[in-house]
């Protein structure tokens, strides 16, 4: 089912949670609401849930208005971070219980336990209780027990940040088949910008209560739309740069832009590590090269991030070598970096 956001506004007190949040969600649409501590992705999340009132805007499924109906009313599947099992029940009664509530009859009840619980590949643990499971099986299970009553939407509060990192990898993979062999529209709030990378068909990226971008994961990487966005997704160097838009110096070094605009002057730049070119010292002046000493040099295996010292005063700009590139790297080298006038991106103007 697809799923209209308008307008909503939440307070609490004095602080605005919500500050007229708009969204649409396409049915079928797995979508991770994705920002910082603070920034009212949870909020919103339970807004949708019926869990928090809003006090003022829309939410419509289908076109059928949402607020005045209550949360157990809703037939959402929802999970939390924490497990939220009954820990004195076995797996298998746990995804029975949400069928019960609703009155479904029992024959049918053991039936739709029997295939959630193939769904998640637990069929074989259906006896045993929650402290019996680890944290993956357990959260595989609230995901069997949200998706029993054959919700319209399936909402998930930051499901995996409470297991450790390999699980957590395996899991966002299952969730995400799941999701599409289901064809459950889906939202799911989360800190973690990896997760919402690899799950999601949209991000939508929150900060102080608003909406700053929504966009698939290439979207967002490639065509930033603020300086947030642009540092919140993926590593990126920010260059301040002065002068007027024909004449732009970094750190004392001319810059040329492929693009520029009459009436406005840059103020800070953007450059993904990836698009530093580096090269030996000497050479031909060519445009957009700036020298630079390598500070640091981390080996992460197929990637290497060179630290690169451009002045005593500007930030160090970090650049990412690949396996099998041969630049020298070496710690107090000196290299050229050049910075491709095609990749730099203006993130404020003056
Ligand atoms: N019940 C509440 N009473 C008062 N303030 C609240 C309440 N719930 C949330 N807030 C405040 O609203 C703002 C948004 O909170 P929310 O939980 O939605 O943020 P979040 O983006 O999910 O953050 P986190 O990742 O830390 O969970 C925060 O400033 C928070 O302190």
């Amino acid at each position: 089912m697809s799923l209209r956001i308008r307008e909503v506004v939440k307070r609490f007190g004095n602080l605005t949670a919500l500050d007229g949040v708009s969204l649409d969600i396409d049915a079928g649409e797995f979508v991770c609401f994705l920002g910082p501590s603070g920034c009212g992705k949870t909020t919103l999340l339970r807004v949708v849930a019926g869990l928090e009132q809003a006090d003022g805007g829309e939410v419509l499924l289908d076109d059928r208005d949402l607020i005045a109906v209550p949360a157990r009313l809703r037939n959402f599947g929802v999970v939390f971070q924490s497990y939220s099992l009954f820990p004195n029940m076995t797996a298998a009664r746990n995804v029975a219980y949400g069928l019960e509530c609703r009155r479904w009859p029992k024959n049918r009840i053991a039936e739709r336990v029997d295939e959630m619980l193939r769904v998640v590949e637990l069929a074989d643990q259906a006896q045993k209780y929650p402290p019996q499971m680890s944290g993956g099986q357990q959260q595989r299970i609230a995901l069997a027990r949200a998706l029993a009553p054959d919700p319209s939407l399936l909402l998930l509060d930051e499901p995996l940040s409470a297991l450790d990192a390999k699980v957590r990898e395996d899991l966002r993979l299952e969730i995400r088949a799941l999701q599409q062999r289901l064809g459950i529209t889906t939202i799911m709030v989360t800190h973690d910008q990896e997760e919402a990378l690899t799950m999601a068909d949209r991000i939508v990226v929150m900060r102080s209560g608003r909406i700053e971008q929504v966009g698939s994961a290439h979207e967002l990487y490639q065509k930033p739309e603020t300086r947030f966005v642009a540092e919140f997704i993926g590593r990126m160097n920010v260059l301040p740069v002065e002068g007027g838009a024909e004449a732009l110096h970094f750190a004392g070094h001319p810059l040329h832009l492929q693009r520029t605009t009459k009436d406005r002057t840059p103020a800070v730049l953007g450059l993904r590590p990836e698009e530093i070119r580096l090269s030996s010292s000497g050479g031909t002046e060519a445009p957009n090269r700036i020298p630079v000493r390598v500070r640091q040099s981390i080996f992460l295996g197929n990637i290497t991030h060179v630290v690169l010292e451009v002045s005593d005063n500007a930030q160090p700009l970090v650049a990412e070598v690949h396996a099998g590139d041969d630049q020298p790297v070496t710690e107090g080298t000196m290299l050229q970096a050049e910075l491709p006038a095609n990749a730099l991106r203006v993130l404020e103007w003056r």
